[in-house]
């Protein structure tokens, strides 16, 4: 598609100066045309990829084009919002402005499957992280979201599973659920959604978080370490992030089924996040803190862990990641949600007492991690050879060997290189299952404290669905042939 013309000249209403907007394949130019006085002239551009442009629209009432984009990160200047409104002077552009913005936003929006001006239902839990999801909403999100034409419900969560129950009860109307929080938020949401009375179609249902909480797993996994604190950037996947499946986890208890979308967690591992929930204000410092007390106690967890293995040769999970992770994973939306509109959640294909093909660990563990995504916080690629839909959940258990193979194995930590901790037990697994030992101990689920006893875990492929921009996890994670 072309844009004719290319260029279009207004001035803003905001400083009476003009200036150029240019349109190329990939880029939109904004050219600022400053008089410093009669003999100089300086023109400043910026260079605006198009997947950062987030709205395009022209008023012939008063010949006024506006422009809004989130112009990019440089050097220590962050992500920032720019909306630019001014008058088109030229008769023949003023003809032409209209058609301009139109094939502007097809560039932008139809012609990559993105719905534009997305009606949103947002949460936002003034309790998440250290307390400043409504600031970070009101200064940084809403404006971005609003700039971009979406029509906004936001609710301030009240209490814990408020926002589970307006999701299991909502009409199916949104493009996308936006959660400004933790993980726990996106725990409950997903939950609302699979308790839904149509909980396939509803499962189609996006979400998009917006780093608000102390770990942020998932806003990590989708943005990348570079710009998963950021909530310019998660906003801006809000407005233009594609549908990506993902692969969620039944997690059943005593009888009661819930949904897990990152992960589950067992002795250390478990302790440093459920133990260190009073010293929020510490951000995700906490962890680390947590961590090294932890090591310093060094005690079992007491659980027996069962596999139904489907890998255990870490060679290949990790080539396996780094094929995939070339290609680009995007759903067809509204197939899957003419598919989805009448069916009830898959049903559980592997009973408590089914052992066959099952693998037990007996040995002594310092804890076990089970989930998806490659980051469960920025210090920790937990899961580097985790894939959004390859029908596996990622499990690592470290066995109690000593204190100095848990530092060790946590030294390489934000890299993902702990994977390759020739001790650390890694499966890809359909299932697992685990038998509590005794009382005491902690079981975190996508960061939300679960019952100290023994459930079982499986994978559903494709059943949950997010906004990403990349249509991947981003971490870089090579495997040992490509690292030599
Ligand atoms: N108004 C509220 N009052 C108390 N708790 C709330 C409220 N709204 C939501 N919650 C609960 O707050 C908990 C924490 O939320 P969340 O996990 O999103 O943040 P976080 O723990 O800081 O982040 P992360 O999981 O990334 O570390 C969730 O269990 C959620 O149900």
């Amino acid at each position: 598609m072309s844009l004719s013309p290319t260029s279009i000249r207004v001035r803003l209403s905001s400083s009476h100066h003009d200036l150029t907007y240019q349109w190329t394949d990939t880029e939109l130019i904004v050219a600022h045309d400053r008089k410093k006085d009669k003999a100089s002239k300086q023109v400043k551009s910026h260079r605006i990829p198009h997947e950062n442009v987030l709205r395009v629209s022209y008023d012939p009432k008063g010949s006024s084009l506006s422009v809004s984009y989130i112009k990019p990160k440089k050097k220590k200047k962050p992500a920032s919002l720019v909306v630019l409104t001014g008058a088109v002077q030229d008769g023949e552009e003023k003809a032409a402005a209209e058609n301009w913005a139109e094939t502007a936003m097809k560039c932008l929006y139809d012609n990559r499957g993105i719905k534009p001006a997305r009606r949103l239902l947002v949460f936002v839990n003034p309790h998440g992280g250290s307390g400043r999801a409504v600031k970070i909403f009101n200064k940084t999100v809403k404006p971005i979201l609003q700039a971009a034409g979406c029509s906004l419900k936001v609710i301030q969560t009240e209490r814990h599973k408020h926002a589970y129950e307006v999701v299991k009860a909502m009409d199916l109307e949104y493009d996308a659920i936006v959660t400004v929080s933790g993980d726990g938020l996106v725990h409950e949401v997903l939950n609302g959604l699979a308790q839904h009375a149509q909980p396939l179609k509803a499962l189609t249902t996006p979400v998009a978080p917006i780093p608000a909480g102390s770990g942020n797993g998932l806003s990590l996994n989708l943005l990348g370490l570079d710009n998963g604190f950021d909530a310019t950037q998660a906003a801006l996947n809000a407005v233009k992030g594609r549908p990506m499946r993902i692969d969620l986890f039944s997690v059943v208890q005593n009888g009661k089924r819930s949904i897990s979308f990152m992960s589950q967690s067992l002795g250390l591992m478990a302790d440093l996040d459920l133990d260190t929930e009073h010293l929020r204000w510490m951000g995700d410092t906490r962890f680390m803190y947590g961590f090294l007390r932890g090591v310093l106690a060094f005690e079992a967890c007491p659980v027996q862990l069962s596999i139904k293995v489907a890998e255990k040769d870490k060679d290949k999970m990790a080539e396996i990641a780094h094929a995939r992770n070339q290609e680009v994973c995007v759903c067809n939306l509204e197939d899957d949600k003419t598919a989805a509109a009448h069916a009830s959640l898959p049903a559980l294909r592997y009973l408590p007492d089914d052992n066959d093909g099952w693998y037990t660990i007996d040995e002594p563990i310092l804890f076990v991690y089970a989930g998806q995504g490659p980051y469960v916080g920025r210090d920790y690629m937990a899961f580097p050879v985790s894939l959004p839909d390859d029908g596996l959940i990622d499990i690592a258990a470290m066995p109690l060997s000593s204190r100095k193979d848990a530092l060790a194995n946590i030294s390489t930590a934000p890299t993902g290189e702990c994977f390759w901790f020739p001790k650390l037990h890694y499966f890809k697994a359909e299932a697992y299952r685990i038998k509590t030992l005794g009382k005491k101990g902690n079981l975190s689920i996508d960061g939300e404290r679960f019952p100290f006893e023994e459930y079982q875990v499986e994978v559903h492929p494709g059943l949950g669905t997010l906004l990403s921009p990349h249509g991947r996890f981003v971490a870089e994670f090579k495997p040992r042939s490509a690292s030599k």
